[in-house]
């Protein structure tokens, strides 16, 4: 479980996130959506630490990771994967050596046993034989699987996927979706995704909280949002035409 606490913070004066508060639970996909330039990555980042907020904390499963000690922050951020918007992989590198790249930074293991993890999680996202191929050979989707199998080789506790679909097209989406739900529940991970995907919100929003200009205005899920009467979500919401007639046939 992560559970952020009441986090603010500005750039240059100007309040990027204010007050934030929201509890993530282990073995769920939880969704923090947004309008564009609402502060879903600012989040992210005080999440990881990259970005320090002003004010509040993050927790993970009750150890709060500003203020603990190195040894305690540096076990926390071995028990993180990453899905990095855009995939992040490097190009010069094939694709097992993108996967294997966090054992060989954050572990001592025989060069054997990374071998066999790193094709055990390629064949969990379905990419078993692309190991030799570089990123430059492979799909948009491919892609995105590859950013999977890093983000889970160390086998996480805690999952941030940054914008998962960007780029996709909505079949390619759906599967990307499909596919961190069920690494999600099968590893019990605490699952954080930053989208602005409705389908995605329908599909795999156990949890999710709504930010618009930095403030948690709205936190529900998959089968409440479509109910809401925050006028803010609202129009995030229903901008999509097919689901204002969707909702004008339930009404
Ligand atoms: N390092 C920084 N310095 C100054 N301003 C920043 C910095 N990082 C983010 N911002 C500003 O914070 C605001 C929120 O940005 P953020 O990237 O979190 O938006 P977002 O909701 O993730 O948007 P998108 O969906 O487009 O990715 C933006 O106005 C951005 O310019």
């Amino acid at each position: 479980m992560i559970e952020i606490k009441h986090i603010s913070k500005s750039f240059n004066d100007r309040k990027i996130l204010d007050n934030v508060s929201g509890v993530f639970k282990k073995g769920q996909t939880s969704l923090v959506i947004g309008a564009s330039g609402t502060g879903k990555s600012v989040l992210l980042k005080c999440m990881l630490d990259l970005v320090r907020p002003e004010h509040g904390a993050t927790l993970y499963d009750g150890r709060d990771f500003y203020i603990g000690e190195e040894e305690e922050k540096k076990t926390i951020r071995r028990e993180m994967g990453v899905l990095f918007q855009g995939g992040a992989l490097f190009d010069s590198q094939t694709v097992h050596q993108n996967v294997q790249f966090p054992l060989d930074m954050l572990t001592e293991m025989p060069e054997s046993e990374k071998r066999d993890r790193v094709e055990f999680c390629l064949q969990r996202v379905g990419l078993e034989g692309t190991g030799n191929r570089m990123p430059s050979e492979i799909s948009g989707g491919m892609k995105k699987r590859v950013g999977i199998a890093r983000a889970i080789v160390m086998n996480p506790k805690y999952l941030f996927c940054d914008e998962p679909n960007s780029g996709l097209d909505p079949l390619t989406s759906i599967k990307i979706d499909e596919l961190i739900k069920e690494i999600t529940e099968e590893y019990s991970t605490t699952t954080v995704i930053i989208t602005h995907d409705m389908n995605s919100v329908l599909s795999i929003g156990d949890y999710i909280m709504f930010l618009y200009k930095g403030k948690k205005v709205w936190e529900g899920n998959s089968q409440t949002i479509l109910d809401t009467n925050v006028p803010e979500l609202e129009e995030f919401v229903f901008s999509n035409k097919a689901l204002m007639k969707m909702r004008g046939e339930k009404r």
